[in-house]
């Protein structure tokens, strides 16, 4: 593992990762490998998540796509010198924001997307110009056999690399020194990781999880919400990091809500759900059991079926929740769905308060301002309102988590930014020596006045003018004094 992190960065320092057409060549070979190996990349996806190639594609492979294409469009602007803002006694230099790689990159992925999580930060670091190594997670392990054997088909070998393994791995992985991690996954394990990070000083990207409230106002299109929300919630069987986790609502509304959920499940998936191509089976058996135990003691208003051979859990709903329940203890990252009666939005939104900040949350009404009002009283990591999971889908939106749902973000520009370094560069030339006395010893009254003046002093239209004059005025003596 030491030597090929080595080699990685002596790749890197090599220079080769940094000119733009070398990242533009790569983002073009990783779009050739997706579009050529569309075949395999379904193929291993399907295999891992018992998902169909249609959903596979949808899930999955759209969203690479229009992240490559994104990079490759705006990469020169990205990767471009930003001015900054000057002083007063900087105006004469050249003060630029230089964005540059940060080095050798940790990605580790987790299994729900195994796609997506390994591929859309891989095209922000490449994009950045960094060395990268990936480590997919071994409960994919068809998506993460595949990545083995394709990425170094297409990307250069000694920059990029794949890791593949379980804990064993992921841990002498993480001894080495990286200069970035971004790790997708537990919060757990991000704790590991983080630990792991400092030991080197290295900065984390943390894509965690958590509970992803959902609160349905009153004054609601219901049948809308309940299609909206019965899509994110029971696609890839729940097993995705910013499903509405549970439903949030006044009692009154329960049995409505129940029965257009009942309604839509049978509009998406059919009367016999096992047989519907479009719904997904639980990863393992260890997640399979673990979800049958939240079912334990609960009110089953719908669902509720299971089969161990098959991994098998039908979309369910439980009513009248307990909040002190299991199943509102953990992440349930499965097809169950509580609802737990709230008085009120004042009492919803303490309910999340309550709690650990989500990755995501979700209101619907036809009040915009109940909606701003959630937004303004709570926090998570992202939000949408009067729908679920769209937020993930807009790159130009950062993803990412806050507090226990994690920290940092990627996607788009925001995936270019977290892995480089935004460098603050002042270039000055070696005239101005008459100026720059003002800050050299020995100090005095007067020169500190003039510090005052040059950096605090705030000015109005009129002083503005006059501090112009001033200015050229004191251009105008400079010139004549060094340059004359
Ligand atoms: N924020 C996001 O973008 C996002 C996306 C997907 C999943 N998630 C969250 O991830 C969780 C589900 O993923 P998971 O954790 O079950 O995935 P997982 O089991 O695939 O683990 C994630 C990664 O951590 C590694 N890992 C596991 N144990 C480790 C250890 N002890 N030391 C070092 N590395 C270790 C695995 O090898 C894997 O690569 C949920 O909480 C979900 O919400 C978050
Ligand atoms: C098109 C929806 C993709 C959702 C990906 C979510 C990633 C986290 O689990």
């Amino acid at each position: 593992m030491e030597r090929q992190v080595q080699r990685l960065r002596q790749a890197f320092r090599s220079g080769r990762s940094r000119p733009l057409r070398f990242r533009q060549q790569q983002l073009e070979a990783l779009r050739r490998m997706v579009q050529e190996r569309e075949e395999d990349i379904l193929a291993a996806i399907a295999a891992d998540l018992s998902k169909s190639k249609l959903n596979a594609y949808s899930h999955e492979v759209i969203t690479i796509l229009g992240e490559i294409d994104f990079m490759l469009a705006n990469l020169p602007e990205l990767a471009s010198a930003k001015p900054a803002k000057k002083n007063l006694l900087t105006m004469l230099d050249e003060a630029y924001l230089q964005p540059e790689p940060l080095g050798v990159v940790l990605i580790i992925g987790a299994w729900n997307y195994p796609f997506v999580l390994i591929m859309q930060p891989l095209v922000g670091a490449i994009a950045a110009g960094n060395a990268a190594i990936v480590k997919p997670s071994e409960l994919s392990e068809n998506t993460a056999k595949l990545l083995a054997k394709l990425l170094p088909q297409y990307l250069d070998q000694d920059l990029y690399a794949v890791v593949n393994g379980g804990v064993a791995e992921t841990t002498e992985l993480l001894k080495q020194r990286f200069d970035h991690i971004l790790y997708t996954g537990n919060t757990a394990v991000g704790k590991i990781v983080m630990e792991a990070a400092a030991k080197h000083l290295t900065p984390v990207t943390l894509e965690l999880g958590g509970k992803s409230p959902c609160y349905i106002d009153r004054d609601c299109d219901l049948d809308v919400a309940c299609r909206r929300i019965t899509w994110g919630k029971y696609m890839n069987c729940g097993q995705t990091c910013i499903a509405p986790d549970y439903v949030l609502c006044e009692a009154s509304l329960q049995d409505q809500i129940i029965q257009k959920i009942k309604e839509t499940v049978k509009e998406f998936y059919g009367e016999n759900i096992k047989e519907s191509p479009d719904y997904e089976r639980i990863v393992n058996l260890r997640h399979f059991k673990r979800l049958q135990g939240l079912l334990e003691g609960q009110k089953i208003a719908f669902g509720g079926e299971t089969d161990e051979v098959t991994r098998y859990i039908a979309p369910t709903v439980l009513t009248d929740v307990d909040p002190n329940s299991k199943v509102m203890q953990e992440e349930i990252f499965g097809p169950i769905l509580p609802i737990v009666s709230v008085k009120n939005v004042d009492e919803a939104i303490s309910f999340i308060n309550d709690r650990e900040k989500p990755l995501a949350l979700y209101v619907f009404s036809h009040n915009n301002k109940l909606i701003k009002r959630v937004i303004e009283e709570t926090s998570s990591g992202g939000v949408t309102g009067n729908d679920v999971i769209m937020h993930f889908t807009v790159n130009s939106l950062p993803f990412g988590g806050v507090g226990a749902s994690g920290m940092g973000a990627y996607h788009g520009k925001y995936s270019f930014d977290t892995f480089s370094h935004q460098r603050p560069c002042l270039l000055k030339g070696l005239k101005g020596e008459s100026v720059n006395k003002l800050r050299y010893p020995p100090n005095s009254q007067s020169k500190l006045g003039w510090a005052k003046f040059l950096l605090l002093k705030k000015f109005n239209r009129a002083g503005l003018l006059t501090l112009l004059v001033t200015c050229l005025a004191v251009v105008a003596a400079v010139f004549i004094k060094e340059y004359l």
